[in-house]
């Protein structure tokens, strides 16, 4: 008897921790549609920064935006699979200052405002993409 509800408390765990995805910020974003409406923002700032204009000179825009739409989703949860390169391989040699990089987070943190993005919302994205920091910009 005692055997049976471990065993039953241990299926509940595990099934419990399947049955909750944890895909709330995918989903306060907005899944594909929201994600896809705010890299589009997030790419007509940029592509119009001057201070980012160097870098993005010889860019793929049509790519850049796919593979970024493919990125925040799966950063936030959702069910994407950003393949290739690490984000320090990709931007090796590209030597990118602090400036720009704060530059490119202030293009997107512009592309969540105009889009009404809940705070709560852009304070996580903003969490998920700061760890690449260390591997995008290079020190002088
Ligand atoms: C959190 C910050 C950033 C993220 C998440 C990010 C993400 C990405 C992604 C997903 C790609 C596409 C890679 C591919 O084509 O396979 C990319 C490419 C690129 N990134 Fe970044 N990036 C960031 C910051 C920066 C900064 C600060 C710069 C320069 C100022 C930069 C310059 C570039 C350039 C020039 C490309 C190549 C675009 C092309 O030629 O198609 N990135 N980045």
């Amino acid at each position: 008897m005692i055997l049976r509800i471990i065993l039953a408390g241990v299926v509940i765990f595990f099934s419990g921790c399947a049955s909750v995805p944890n895909d709330q910020l995918y989903r306060d974003l907005g899944e594909m549609d929201g994600i896809t409406r705010l890299i589009d923002e997030f790419v007509f700032e940029i592509s119009g920064n001057a201070k980012l204009h160097e870098q993005f000179k010889e860019t793929d825009w049509e790519r850049f935006h796919e593979k970024l739409v493919t990125q925040v989703c799966e950063l936030s949860g959702g069910p994407c699979v950003l393949e290739g390169d690490s984000m320090a391989e990709i931007h090796k040699g590209m030597g990118v200052k602090e400036s720009e990089f704060n530059s490119l987070v202030e293009n997107l943190m512009v592309a969540m405002d105009r889009l009404a993005v809940p705070v709560s919302a852009q304070n996580r994205l903003l969490a998920k993409l700061a760890p690449f920091h260390k591997d995008i910009v290079e020190q002088p």
